[in-house]
């Protein structure tokens, strides 16, 4: 147990996806693996761990927000051993060429401030995804046929943002799509030596005012779930 995961020793995978989502972390674990078991419910923090295609993995929820996902990376990465972590998240669209439900692979999270600023102070450090887990994610879309960006986002600490001149710079500089945590992702998996990727599903469109629905958001994300199974497992 560490102190937001009620898991026993070895019942965490060194395989995590991560919804901001507990609810869609349940719905994963229910529709795509085998044999899953609650792992933990502390704080309704949900995770499951069972096996897909024979490789074990865990699903397990990180809320919404970098300091809220610091905390579960954290203790999966250092007390549970994770070394592969994909967020599975929803994001908003923020290109016109990027449709509704299309799916973005995070290449690069830029971001106004994370949990490890205080750590990073003047420096502008560039959080990236890990290679061959984007290589992998890319390979896997294009054999399923998914419509898919990879390119850079934008992690934002806020989802009701008052800043409307910063996303006009971003839309500017080509970044795909807004969400609150691969940005502190990225930067734990580098600072811990691990792997990490975001794949992200477009729920909303800054440009066009699209969204979908709460139910939408925790049930119908299919293909990006099995693009970030591909992604870890790409021989199974
Ligand atoms: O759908 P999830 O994974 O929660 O991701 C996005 O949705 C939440 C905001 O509605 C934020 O967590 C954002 O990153
Ligand atoms: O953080 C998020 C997630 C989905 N849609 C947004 O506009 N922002």
């Amino acid at each position: 147990m560490s102190i937001h995961i009620g898991a026993e020793p070895g019942q965490i995978s060194e395989t995590v996806l991560m919804p901001g989502d507990p609810l869609r972390a349940e719905w994963a674990a229910q529709t795509f693996l085998d044999d899953a078991t609650c792992v933990n419910r502390v704080r309704g923090m949900l995770g499951y761990t069972g096996t897909w295609r024979g490789q074990r993995v865990t699903i397990h929820g990180s809320g919404m927000g970098m300091p809220s996902l610091s905390i579960y990376a954290n203790e999966l990465i250092r007390d549970f051993g994770a070394r592969t972590l994909i967020r599975i998240g929803s994001c908003g669209a923020m290109q016109e060429r990027v449709a509704m439900r299309d799916l973005i692979l995070a290449m690069t999270a830029t971001t106004l401030s994370t949990p490890s600023r205080g750590i990073f102070r003047e420096l502008n450090f560039a959080p990236c995804a890990d290679f061959g887990l984007l290589r992998a994610a890319v390979a896997a879309a294009e054999a399923k046929g998914v419509p898919f960006h990879a390119g850079g986002i934008y992690s934002s600490d806020v989802f009701y943002d008052e800043r409307p001149d910063l996303n006009d710079q971003m839309v500017r500089h080509g970044i795909l799509g807004v969400e609150m945590e691969a940005a502190e992702l990225y930067t734990l998996a580098a600072r811990h030596g691990v792997r990490a990727l975001a794949v992200l599903t477009v729920s909303d469109h800054l440009l066009t005012h699209e969204a979908l629905p709460a139910q939408e958001r925790e049930q119908s994300f299919g293909d990006m779930v099995e693009i970030a199974l591909h992604a870890a497992f790409p021989d199974a």
